[in-house]
């Protein structure tokens, strides 16, 4: 590994005395940084080992810091790249930001980040932020990562199904570039039997990528393991008795108080706690951790409520979400500073959890509950709990206080519950359907899915039960393999498996665009809003859209309307010229309309962005794009050849019978066919709460079944 230092580009920034004082400041806040006096050994261990697992603080530089000190260590010589993963969109964007600026270059440029369908960077960048599915979608083109010096897998302790998926095959790669001339059979094997089945492109891709590696020595990766609460232990064993480096320090103390007995309501207590900082306490914005994005709207309009019992002249609240379906440039909000005289109050999800530094946090509400996915194989069923967070996660939350400042956590729970919550959070592998991962891996060239080196192994129950409902969805042939081309095609789109079956199956039934929208929508969270207090109001103004057929035909009514109103407003604005002027007078006029219409404005401008991105996915897949107009027949055939796992038969009694599981369900009463007479139905979602309840639900006919599923209704089930 070469170990000159390497001079770094120098700013384009103007240097006006602004700039100059920014760049002292931010010099001598990494130079405060607990990780700034482990420099040197740091660079020291990362030549020595191939493997290192790093712990610190929360906050104490790790993310930030590591790649710039490897980029002047020389790790980056010869053009190449370190890269370093995150869990989280959000977190590889906003750090890369930060980075480039400690850096003082152009984001892009020699910083950069790259997540799905947003990239960053260009041929200059040397230290590359990205999320682990895409780091995952790189090894599909470029198996040996050769671009790569240096991986840096981040928050490592999430351990969500990418980073578990990415560790195994990291392994891999390891290895064969560990002596990459001789053992370059080990992967060579592996991508000739992928690329006999490859679809021609990835074909042609991966044949010129290993003329081009042929007889070419890569230098060994370097892989660093980071977090800050990570069982250090369990990654070293895993990767062969790695050497694991602690980082001492925390730059901000950070006071935690529970309370003293557990709390029968945490929303309440969650709100009593926002007012009681915000009358009690000092400067310094609030974050609080809530479980979706249900409960985020619910806080926010309960705040925006009691704002008026506010003492007069006391400073302004405002109040900011954040949770993953958010677009992205309303997720930026949060890092925005707040307006004079108001104190920011962010509602988040666990996205806010790890990596971020949020500007102006002094104050952590943790009330200790996150939603987390869980699966029953023996039912083929997904579904979200909430449920008491981890220890690991718990720090993490504590941690985003204290970045700039001494901060403050409350933690709404007593002392002796933390004592008695999980160490770590169980690994996603264990608990989500495998699907998904199932089809990267065949893609991946991996076909011994129940011998992959898994750190932790999910159960054959759950490995066999995905590769049948793959096999079912005729993404794999007879023998295991990905099919050609429905597993191929499959495997490109970045959504679930059924979902992408459904737009193979619409292109060849000329619906391909009503397919779009419908999975557009079932992407976005809740479309419609409906308050208990005006549940009439909110019935009669959504009544234009209702589709007697259901839900799917429903959704597609209100993205249309949506559409023409924007469309319409555009015409009218042709005439205009002032652009800020028609981008505002659009905005009113949809925030208006989705008002009036009780619909959920964020919602809906998250599945139009979706929509944008997977119609450019199925274009560039040459799937042919067509309109079944006004035949909703042969829309629901459609959704009754793409879901036929989710079909469900109405028994005597009024209840349904869910064909595939034998579990008997309801349909949800927020669903069209609520009290419909439909005697069979496919369905998009099962939820548990008291009963067991189908959601997105349409009509179909039974007979459809065993004529456009009969590999599966003629098994008889
Ligand atoms: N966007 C930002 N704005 C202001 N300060 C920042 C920003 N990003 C990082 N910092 C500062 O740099 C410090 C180190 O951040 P970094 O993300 O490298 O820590 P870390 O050890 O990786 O923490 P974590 O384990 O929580 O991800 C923060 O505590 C904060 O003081």
């Amino acid at each position: 590994m070469p170990s000159m230092a390497q001079p770094r580009p120098s700013s384009n920034h103007t240097r006006n005395s602004d700039s100059i004082a920014r760049k002292d400041k931010l010099k001598k806040q990494r130079e405060c940084l607990p990780i700034a006096p482990v420099k040197q050994r740091l660079i020291e261990e990362v030549k020595k080992h191939g493997v290192l697992i790093i712990v610190g603080e929360t906050g104490s530089g790790k993310t930030t810091q590591i790649p710039q000190f490897l980029f002047d260590a020389g790790f980056c010589l010869n053009g190449q790249v370190i890269g370093v993963t995150q869990p989280r969109r959000v977190a590889a964007v906003t750090v890369a930001k930060r980075v480039a600026e400690e850096c003082g270059v152009e984001l892009g440029q020699m910083v950069g980040y790259s997540i799905r369908f947003d990239d960053k960077t260009s041929a200059s960048t040397r230290i590359k932020y990205m999320t682990d599915g895409l780091l995952l979608r790189e090894a599909l083109l470029d198996p040996y990562l050769s671009r790569y010096s240096v991986i840096i897998v981040d928050e490592a302790h999430e351990r969500t199904v990418h980073t578990d998926v990415l560790l195994g095959l990291l392994k891999d790669v390891l290895k064969a570039r560990s002596n990459s001339v001789t053992d370059r059979a080990h992967i060579d094997n592996k991508t000739q039997n992928k690329s006999t089945l490859m679809e021609e492109e990835n074909d042609r891709h991966r044949t010129a990528f290993l003329k081009q590696c042929q007889g070419r020595k890569l230098p060994p990766l370097k892989l660093i393991v980071m977090s800050a609460s990570l069982d250090a232990r369990g990654f070293s064993e895993y990767f062969g008795g790695a050497k694991a480096v602690h980082i001492e320090g925390r730059q901000h103390p950070v006071d935690i108080l529970y309370t003293l007995q557990p709390e029968s309501d945490y929303l309440d207590a969650t709100l009593i706690t926002i007012f009681q900082i915000h009358l009690q306490e000092g400067p310094g914005d609030i974050l609080v951790f809530l479980t979706g994005q249900e409960e985020i709207e619910g806080v926010e309009r309960s705040v925006q409520e009691r704002l008026h019992q506010l003492p007069e002249g006391s400073r302004k609240l405002l109040t900011i979400p954040i949770f993953s379906s958010l677009p992205s440039e309303q997720q930026m909000r949060v890092f925005m500073p707040a307006p004079a005289g108001h104190r920011k109050v962010i509602l988040a999800t666990n996205i806010a959890e790890t990596s971020v530094t949020i500007p102006g946090i002094k104050y952590v509400i943790d009330p200790g509950f996150v939603k987390a996915r869980s699966y029953d194989p023996a039912k083929g069923m997904e579904s979200l709990k909430v449920i008491p967070t981890s220890k690991a996660q718990a720090l993490q939350r504590s941690g985003r206080a204290g970045r700039e400042g001494p901060g403050k956590c409350f933690r709404l729970y007593p002392e002796r519950e933390f004592d008695r919550l999980e160490d770590s959070t169980e690994p996603e592998i264990k608990r989500c359907n495998l699907s998904n991962v199932i089809l990267q891996l065949k893609a991946l060239g991996v076909d011994d899915i129940i011998g992959f080196d898994f750190m932790e192994k999910p159960s054959r129950a759950a490995i066999i039960k995905s590769l049948e409902h793959l096999f079912l969805l005729g993404a794999l042939t007879d023998d295991c393999k990905l099919s050609d081309p429905v597993g191929h095609q499959m495997s490109r789109l970045p959504l679930d498996p059924v979902y992408s079956k459904a737009l193979i199956l619409a292109s060849q039934l000329s619906c391909l665009e009503e397919m779009l929208i419908t999975v557009a929508m079932l992407s976005a969270e809740s479309i419609f809003y409906n308050p208990r207090d005006k549940s009439d109001e909110a019935k009669s103004a959504q009544k234009s859209f209702l589709s007697p057929d259901g839900d799917h035909s429903t959704l597609i009514n209100v993205y249309r309307a949506a559409d023409e109103l924007l469309e319409k407003r555009k015409m009218e604005d042709s005439e205009e010229r002032n652009e800020k002027n028609i981008k505002g007078k659009n905005e009113k006029n949809f925030r208006k309309w989705c008002k009036d219409n009780f619909i959920n404005g964020r919602s809906l401008r998250h599945a139009r962005d979706i929509h944008s991105q997977i119609r450019g996915h199925v274009e560039q897949m040459g799937l042919p794009i067509s309109s079944c107009g006004d035949d909703t027949l042969q829309f629901r055939r459609c959704l009754a050849a793409s879901f036929f796992l989710n079909a469900a038969l109405k028994q005597p009694e009024g209840t349904y019978r869910a064909l595939a599981s034998g579990q008997v369900v309801q349909i949800h009463p927020t669903s069209v066919l609520h009290r419909s007479k439909a005697e069979c139905v496919i369905f998009n979602e099962l939820v548990q709460t008291n009963q067991k309840y189908i959601r997105s639900v349409t009509r179909i006919e039974y007979l459809w079944l065993s004529e456009l599923a009969p590999h599966y209704y003629a098994m008889g089930s």
